[in-house]
């Protein structure tokens, strides 16, 4: 367990973070393959008893059951959008090691999260229309809101590495109750700006045709989720979510 604790450093967790990107930018990717879909979103298009609203909460919902029989919420880095009523998990259990604080369990921004991917976010990458694959779109929907959900309450590891390398710093601000100094501490703008920076990279990067033959400019610019607004999504919304979840983590971490 000590060990586990050790080697979280803050060059390890932002490498994660890094990684993250990677399956954030693709998940985007995938499901701009899809043109907006709106009946995926709309209660009215189908009707199924149990009252599930639309098809992605279906989707979400009953493969958030699955996912949880099979261990997946037993892993303290994972939050379901739809905790309420989700089955035991089956599976032998693993000793995941503990590194947060327990309070951290009740710090949960999913709602936010699926009202800013729906209703901010999507509109801005995905073209409009409607080519009938909505059981496919919600399934891509599904994996946006996992892998962004994922790196959002990273902000929990990150707040406990900050904690554990400058505590003299926050345990006051904490025993204060002060969110606008703990909020200053853990920012960090240079790091920001690289982040914002490098996920426009990474989307022109893994959005663009891949073409053999010469090098020529004709696809320059054309990319499948547009690097601009992944960089924004990123500034406007990604990254304040995180620092939410790391104020709220440290404003438990002495409970
Ligand atoms: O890398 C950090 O120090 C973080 O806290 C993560 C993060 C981010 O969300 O990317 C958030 C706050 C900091 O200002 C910089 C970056």
């Amino acid at each position: 367990e000590s060990d586990v604790s050790d080697r979280l450093t803050l060059e390890s967790v932002r490498d994660s973070l890094i990684r993250q990107e990677d399956s954030i930018v693709f998940s985007l990717i995938e499901r701009a393959k899809f043109p907006l879909n709106a009946p995926t979103y709309d209660p009215s298009y189908f009707s199924m008893p149990g009252s599930y609203g639309s098809l992605v909460e279906l989707v979400v919902k009953q493969t958030e059951a699955v996912q949880a029989k099979a261990g997946r919420y037993e892993n303290p880095e994972e939050y379901p959008f739809f905790p309420d009523d989700l089955p035991p998990s089956q599976v032998p259990p693993h000793k995941y090691p503990r590194v947060l604080n327990p309070a951290a369990v009740f710090v949960n921004v999913n709602k936010k999260i699926w009202d800013v991917y729906f209703n901010k976010l999507l509109p801005l990458f995905v073209a409009p229309g409607d080519d009938g694959n909505y059981a496919s779109t919600a399934v891509r929907d599904l994996e946006c809101l996992q892998v962004l959900s994922r790196r959002i309450h990273y902000g929990k590891l990150v707040a406990e590495v900050k904690f554990r390398d400058e505590w003299k710093h926050y345990e006051p601000a904490i025993r204060a109750r002060d969110k606008k100094t703990l909020m200053d501490l853990l920012t960090a703008p240079a790091v920001e700006k690289a982040v914002k920076k490098r996920v426009a990279k990474k989307a022109s990067i893994f959005g663009q045709e891949v073409k053999l033959g010469d090098d020529s400019d004709e696809n320059k610019g054309k990319y499948k989720v547009d690097p601009a607004v992944v960089s924004r999504f990123y500034g406007d919304w990604v990254i304040p979510l995180t620092k939410d979840v790391e104020v709220q983590y440290l404003l438990h971490r002495l409970d």
